[in-house]
């Protein structure tokens, strides 16, 4: 039975060690820290009372990973989030980006050539990766308190299946809120448009109002909470979504982002079968979602997994959160695989998506300590 703490206890040390977390949600709000899990098997996981820690990957086709923890402890500020810089970062040996940036531009071009002839597609989200192999394995508890420094996102970490032989987790610092439930009230906050942020004050404020003004932002943005809007309608009653979005921000990024709101209809509504219509939305992916998904098939070259799905929790209560695993890395050991997409549409330009997406590995790898890498 999963027990529930609200308080950090310190006198049981390592029970409640980062390092050997099953799932961790680390959040302004609050932190999630599980240990242990007992895997389920298959079956709709939402029929008990119990917390559920899961991941989903990209392809809806394939299986999550869902599984019941043995000890669950929530509370805010549970977890110390970590300041130092070079403590614990092994030296990185290589870093191969996988497409190069010259290819994945190239995909650009070929995705933008398919909008502009594909009858019906709008967006598509193209992916780029980097693999990174250290002289020592990395330390994912370190990983994860230098992600949660950054309070705009929630940093997470899920102890994936193990792949021929080696534990794998996925860690990140997700800004993007794909559908959080507390009783009746659904929130879903999407993100989809992008400008890097800028050390200058005056560069960064003119880059925010830069992607405020920007129509090929813009676009991409609303096809994503259309979408979203959608996908929640037949459950909710009193959906709204305000018509001028926000702009947010992480350490790294701008955003243009958009509150979606709603009351459930039927208040027991399953949380995950809410993930599962929505996922994944056009944040990710596309529209319409096939032929997108596709494409990207198609033009990507490499296996996103887990990148680019979902990762959360529903509670005993059946509450719980789920985000957009983006601003994430796989970690195996020594190897960590990196992941940045960008959504294009008619107007987008292959050479500013290169830099979008170098611009969006800057959250993982800022915090393996390589804020000095040009990607
Ligand atoms: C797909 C990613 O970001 C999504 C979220 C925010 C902004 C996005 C964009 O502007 O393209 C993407 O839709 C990623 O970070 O890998």
């Amino acid at each position: 039975m999963a027990s529930f703490m609200t308080a950090p206890d310190e006198r049981v040390p390592g029970r409640w060690d980062l390092s050997s977390s099953s799932f961790a949600f680390l959040a302004a709000a609050e932190d999630i820290v599980c240990h242990g899990l007992r895997p389920r098997d298959g079956t709709d996981p939402v029929a008990r009372p119990v917390f559920i820690a899961g991941a989903l990957p990209f392809d809806r086709t394939r299986a999550g990973h869902f599984f019941v923890p043995e000890e669950v402890r929530r509370g805010r500020g549970l977890v110390r989030r970590e300041m130092a810089a070079g403590t614990a970062a092994p030296p990185v040996l290589s870093i191969e980006p996988r497409p190069s940036p010259a290819d994945y531009g190239r995909a650009v071009a070929r995705a933008l050539a398919a909008l502009e002839g594909a009858a019906g597609l709008r967006k598509v989200v193209l992916a780029r990766s980097l693999r990174l192999l250290a002289a020592e394995p990395f330390d994912p508890a370190w990983i994860l308190r230098r992600l949660a420094r950054d309070g705009a996102a929630t940093a997470f970490g899920v102890a994936l299946p193990a792949r021929a032989g080696q534990p794998r987790r996925l860690v990140g610092a997700s800004p993007e809120l794909l559908i959080e439930k507390r009783g009746t009230r659904v929130l879903s906050h999407p993100l989809a448009g992008s400008a890097r942020r800028d050390r200058d004050p005056a560069l960064d404020r003119a880059a925010a109002e830069g992607l405020a003004r920007s129509d090929k932002d813009r676009r991409e943005h609303e096809l994503v909470v259309e979408a979203i809007l959608d996908t929640l309608a037949p459950w909710c009653r009193d959906l709204a979504a305000p018509k001028v979005g926000d702009l947010i921000s992480t350490d790294s990024m701008w955003h243009l982002g958009t509150r979606i709101e709603g009351t459930l209809k039927v208040p027991e509504a399953p949380l995950l079968d809410l993930v599962r219509a929505l996922h994944p939305t056009p944040a990710v992916c596309g529209t319409p979602r096939a032929e997108a998904a596709r494409l990207i098939a198609d033009l990507e070259g490499f296996e996103r997994d887990f990148f680019a799905g979902a990762v959360g929790y529903v509670d005993e209560a059946g509450d719980g959160r789920w985000m957009v695993s983006i601003r994430c890395a796989e970690i195996a050991g020594a190897a960590a695989v990196l992941y940045a997409g960008a959504g294009i549409v008619p107007g987008s330009d292959p050479v500013a998506e290169i830099a979008e997406t170098a611009a969006k590995f800057r959250a993982m790898l800022d915090a393996l300590d390589l804020d000095r890498k040009e990607v």
